[in-house]
């Protein structure tokens, strides 16, 4: 990289007699046409490293706007890496070319982790993404060549289809609650042309050398394998680049069928976006075995950059097959954004973030209010390490909760029969006390679900509540604050409830306890 140099032209205006290139026009133009809706009303950057490619489509772009063929004009954008004394010298010459053409042009400085290629790109996109705003298109100079040489990286490590189809022409890249676009225009173009029109239009374009030094795999394919590759068939960066293109439309086909796979068997009631994903068996054991695997390739990584590794999905699909009611075994996952375990449970697959279970294993406060107070009761469960559990009792104007709570109790205690919680409740809530506990695993708990009350590992059985979710059940009660007497209403757990009190056989009383109580999970930092 120290060894760049500028071509040497002066830095002129780009003369209006100047002819553009049929090729690269009718590529760049073709591309503003086919996403013509999605650029409506975009502002439209241009990332220019000051090479060649970039430089090109920069001058371009001018040109066809000049001829009123591009109904915008990109504002440059330079990233100075720092990585080198000389970076401050191509940002100057950038700048000062984009002022002879009367370009916006704007350099941004990054802050590179590390020294190769990679680390550079990511501090690129990121420091890029920072500056520009939310919706906003960053047009990016890619061509057939680069395209060909991804395809081949990619084929010697071994991709999948999405890996194989390269790079996408227009690629909507969301990070937390922003999104923007990457265009790519050129993807069919191949660097040849773009050579001749930066030369014939005398571009001082900066040459970087160690593009073509053969020292990594990228720059190694483009000088070895490339020549090689074409004297088998003249057409080989065309041909790669076009496969690419047939295994995007591949790709996207799969994607939207494992899609619909996934609404059908994603138990959406346990989700909680990255934190926890539930995905059903028997609704996976359905499909064909192809499917099921991209099916647990599209689940494992639907929120991730990366993709899973195949032997993750094939783990997975083994662990999914098994029959002997393994539940301990834990298959690992490092994404790019978080660490997962991958976990089964009956007949449900549960991806966990590595956040979610320390979350999990935070202690429950107990709680105590007084039903006398009139006033919600809504404390926090649990908080911290990303998420928030509150307890929700919803209190209308008429003091709604408590009029439930008689039809809730009178429930209880045709099961029960406890007289001490007999009377009207609007008497007697001067002595009552809605508590929120959690489960102990010694305490007997009655559930519509069992004949008889239950406690501990049964209880559990009954409700297949996973193991990481144990510690994480709550029960509500009505105390008695004079007898100290517990009327168990409800137990609940970050995802579900269950009224208490109930024997199987009195169950044709349809209670709904989320009318009156219900909790909220929610990220929170
Ligand atoms: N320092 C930079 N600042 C802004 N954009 C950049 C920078 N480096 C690369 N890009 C953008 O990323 C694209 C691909 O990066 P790549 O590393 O292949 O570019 P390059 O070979 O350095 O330059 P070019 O593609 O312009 O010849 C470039 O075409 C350009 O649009």
């Amino acid at each position: 990289m120290t060894s760049r140099t500028i071509r040497q032209y002066p830095i002129e205006p780009i003369s209006a007699s100047s002819p553009v290139d049929d090729v690269l026009a009718k590529a760049l133009l073709h591309s503003v046409k086919v996403h013509g809706t999605q650029l409506h009303g975009r502002r439209v950057w241009l990332a220019c490293s000051g090479g060649r490619d970039s430089l090109a489509l920069a001058a371009l772009c001018l040109q066809l706007y000049r001829q009123a063929k591009l109904p915008f004009l990109p504002q440059l954008l330079h990233v100075d890496h720092g990585l080198q004394a000389s970076s401050v010298d191509w940002a100057t010459h950038v700048k000062k070319w984009a002022q002879a053409q009367q370009m916006s042009c704007t350099v941004l400085q990054a802050t590179v982790d590390g020294h190769d290629e990679q680390a550079a790109r990511l501090a690129r996109y990121q420091v890029m993404r920072a500056h520009i705003n939310q919706g906003d298109v960053l047009l990016l100079a890619h061509h057939a060549d680069d395209q060909a040489e991804t395809v081949l990286m990619r084929l010697i490590q071994g991709a999948g289809v999405n890996g194989l189809s390269g790079m996408q022409s227009w690629r909507v890249q969301e990070a937390g609650a922003q999104y923007n676009v990457l265009w790519r225009p050129w993807l069919s173009v191949q660097r040849t042309t773009i050579t001749a029109y930066a030369q014939r239009l005398k571009l001082p374009y900066i040459d970087d050398p160690t593009n073509d030094a053969g020292d990594n795999v990228r720059s190694g394919l483009r000088v070895h394998v490339m020549p090689l590759l074409k004297t088998y068939n003249p057409n080989t960066i065309q041909n790669i680049a076009r496969s690419a293109q047939l295994l995007s439309d591949a790709q996207a086909t799969l994607s939207d069928q494992a899609e619909q796979d996934l609404q059908q068997a994603a138990a959406h009631e346990l989700a909680l976006s990255c934190a926890q994903q539930v995905l059903n068996i028997d609704a996976l054991h359905i499909l064909p075995l192809h499917r099921q695997r991209q099916l647990l390739h599209h689940w494992l990584a639907q929120d991730e950059p990366l993709p899973p590794s195949k032997q993750l999905v094939d783990d997975t699909l083994a662990l999914t097959q098994r029959n002997d009611h393994d539940h301990q075994t834990q298959l690992h996952w490092q994404g790019r954004t978080q660490q997962y375990h991958i976990r089964r449970y009956r007949q449900q697959l549960y991806r966990l973030s590595q956040t979610w279970l320390e979350w999990l294993n935070l202690p429950i406060a107990v709680h105590r209010q007084p039903l006398s107070h009139n006033v919600s009761f809504s404390p926090v469960l649990r908080t911290g390490k990303g998420y928030r559990w509150q307890l929700k009792c919803v209190a209308d104007s008429a003091f709604q909760p408590l009029s439930q709570l008689q039809f809730l109790l009178n429930q209880q205690e045709c099961a029960s029969g406890k007289s001490a919680f007999s009377t009207d409740i609007k008497e007697a809530k001067d002595r009552l006390v809605l508590q929120a506990t959690p489960l102990d695993r010694q305490q007997r708990i009655q559930t519509a679900l069992a004949t008889r009350p239950q406690s501990g590992k049964k209880l559990y059985q009954t409700l297949a509540i996973p193991v990481w979710l144990r510690a994480s059940l709550v029960v509500i009660s009505l105390v008695n604050a004079k007898t100290d007497e517990v009327l168990p209403l409800l137990l609940i757990s970050p995802f579900e409830s269950w009224v208490l009190g109930q024997k199987k056989s009195d169950t044709k009383a349809e209670i709904q306890p989320n009318t009156v109580i219900s909790s909220t999970l929610q990220p929170y930092s």
